[in-house]
C-alpha cells in the first residue's frame, strides 16, 4: 500500500471529463474503443447513457445495458481496471452506496454480447466486504424446503431474507403476491428474460420459474443473507453465474415419504403431482452431480433437519471481515472521490477534505480481492485508511 509522503504512484489518465453545452461525459479508452459515460448537465439527477465510439470507423453504437444503474446524482469519477471494468464513484454519495462497476470486457458481459448479437455493458454495485454468501437451497418439490426456509425466517427475521422468484404458475390459496412469488404472466416473464434482468431461469413441471437480479440484491441490500428456493437446473444456473453461493439439496428419506408429503399437502392435481414426482427422481439423481452442491440434508424429521440447516449456515463465513468495524465505525458514510490509481488499488480523496469524526482524509480500496460482478454485486471491496 501507498502512504502520504512516499513516492507517488503510477497513475494514468484514463477518464477525462468532456462538457459540451448540456452534457457531461467521460470518455475511457480500452483499445479501439471509447466508451462515453454521460449525464445530463440541466438534469443530473437523470439516469446515466452509455455510448461507445469505434475509433478506427468513428462509429457510435449505443449498448445493451444490463444490471441496475446508479441511482442518479450530479457527477462521478470514474477509472478502467484490468481493461475490463470501469470503476465508477458517485460526488457527493456516502461512500457504502457511492462505489459502482460498469463491466465493459467480462467474461459475463463477452457470454451476454454474444447471445444477444450486440454491444453490451453491465452495472454492478460495490460492496465493500465479502458480506455472506447466499444460500441455495434445492430438493424435490414436497420435501419441505419451503418449510425450513420460513422456519429459518421466522427465526432469525433480520438475518435472513427470502428471494422472491418469478412464476407463471396459479397462485395457490394464501400465497400472496410479492411475498411467496411474484405471479406473472409467460410473455411478460420472456420478455424480462431477454432484457437480461434474471439471474436464472427454468421450465419446471411445466411452467416458467425464474430469480430476477433485483429478487437478490434487494435482500442483500437490507444487509440480509439471501436465500433462494429453487430447482436443480436453477442451482446449475447459479453455479454457473458469479454469484457467489452455498448450495444445499434437501433429500427426502424415501420416496413413498416425498410422495405421502406431497398428497397430504393438497395444492397439486392427480396429474400435477405425477408430473411432480416423475421430476423428483431425475432431481435426486442429479443431487450428487459432481460439484454442484456442497451439502446435502436429509429431511425426516423436521426438528432435527432444521437444527442440521442451523449448523451449515453457522459453520459458513462465520469470520470476523476487518471491512464490517470499517463499515461500522461509520468511516463508509463519508463522501469520497477517486484520486490515483495504481494495478492493485484506488487512492481516494475525501470530499470535504477535511478530517471529520471517524473518517479519513485519503482511502485506498484494493483491487486484489473483488469477486462476483454482474449479474449482481462485485464483493470484496478492501478499503483502509491511508496514514
Ligand atoms: N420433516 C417433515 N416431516 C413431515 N412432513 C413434512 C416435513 N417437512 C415438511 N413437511 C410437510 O411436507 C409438505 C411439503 O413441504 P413444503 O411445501 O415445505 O415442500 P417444498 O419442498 O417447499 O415443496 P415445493 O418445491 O413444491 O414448493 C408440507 O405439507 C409440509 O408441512
Ligand atoms: N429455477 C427455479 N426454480 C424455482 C424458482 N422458484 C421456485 N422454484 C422451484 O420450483 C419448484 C416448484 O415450486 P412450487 O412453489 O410451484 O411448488 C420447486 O422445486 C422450487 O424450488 C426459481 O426462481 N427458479
Amino acid at each position: 500500500m501507498t502512504h502520504v509522503g512516499e513516492e507517488a504512484p503510477e497513475f494514468r489518465v484514463e477518464s477525462v471529463t468532456l462538457e459540451s453545452k448540456d452534457i457531461l461525459q467521460n470518455a475511457i479508452d480500452i483499445g479501439t474503443k471509447a466508451y462515453v459515460i454521460s449525464r445530463s448537465v440541466d438534469d443530473p439527477k437523470s439516469s446515466i447513457t452509455i455510448k461507445i465510439l469505434d475509433k478506427l470507423t468513428q462509429t457510435w453504437v449505443v449498448p445493451t445495458v444490463l444490471g441496475t444503474p446508479p441511482n442518479a446524482t450530479d457527477s462521478h469519477s470514474a477509472v478502467l481496471i484490468n481493461n475490463e471494468k470501469i470503476v465508477i464513484i458517485e460526488k457527493g454519495v456516502p461512500l457504502n452506496d457511492s462505489i459502482w462497476f460498469l463491466e465493459v470486457d467480462t467474461p459475463f458481459v463477452k457470454q451476454q454480447s454474444k447471445i444477444k448479437g450486440t454491444e453490451v455493458v453491465a452495472w454492478s454495485k460495490g460492496v465493500i466486504g465479502e458480506g455472506q454468501k447466499p444460500v441455495v437451497i434445492s430438493g424435490p418439490s414436497g420435501v419441505g424446503k419451503g418449510t425450513l426456509i420460513a422456519k429459518l425466517m421466522k427465526e432469525y427475521p433480520s438475518n435472513f431474507g427470502f428471494s422472491v422468484s418469478h412464476t407463471t404458475r396459479a397462485p395457490r390459496e394464501k400465497e400472496i403476491d410479492g411475498v411467496h412469488y411474484h405471479f406473472t404472466e409467460r410473455s411478460k416473464i420472456e420478455e424480462e428474460i431477454s432484457e437480461g434482468k434474471f439471474l436464472e431461469f427454468a421450465h419446471v413441471h411445466g411452467n416458467v420459474y425464474g430469480t430476477s437480479i433485483e429478487a437478490v440484491e434487494s435482500v442483500t441490500d437490507e444487509g440480509k443473507r439471501c436465500i433462494l428456493d429453487i430447482d436443480v437446473q436453477g442451482a446449475r444456473s447459479v453455479r454457473a453465474s458469479s454469484l457467489e453461493a452455498i448450495f444445499i439439496f434437501v433429500c427426502p428419506p424415501s420416496f413413498e415419504e416425498l410422495e405421502k408429503r406431497l398428497r397430504a399437502r393438497g395444492t397439486e392435481t392427480e396429474e400435477q403431482i405425477q408430473k411432480r414426482l416423475r421430476n423428483a427422481r431425475a432431481e435426486l439423481d442429479q443431487s450428487n452431480s459432481r460439484g454442484l452442491f456442497d451439502h446435502l440434508l436429509v429431511n425426516d424429521d423436521l426438528e432435527a433437519c432444521y437444527e442440521n440447516l442451523k449448523k451449515l449456515l453457522s459453520l459458513d463465513d462465520d469470520h470476523e471481515d476487518s471491512n464490517d468495524s470499517f463499515v461500522k465505525d461509520g468511516k463508509a458514510s463519508a463522501c469520497y472521490s477517486i484520486l490515483s490509481k495504481t494495478n492493485s488499488e484506488i487512492l481516494l480523496q475525501s470530499e470535504t477534505n477535511e478530517v471529520e469524526k471517524g473518517t479519513a482524509n485519503m482511502l485506498s480500496l484494493d483491487l486484489s480481492s473483488l469477486s462476483g460482478g454482474a449479474p449482481g454485486r462485485t464483493r470484496g471491496l478492501k478499503i483502509s485508511s491511508v496514514n
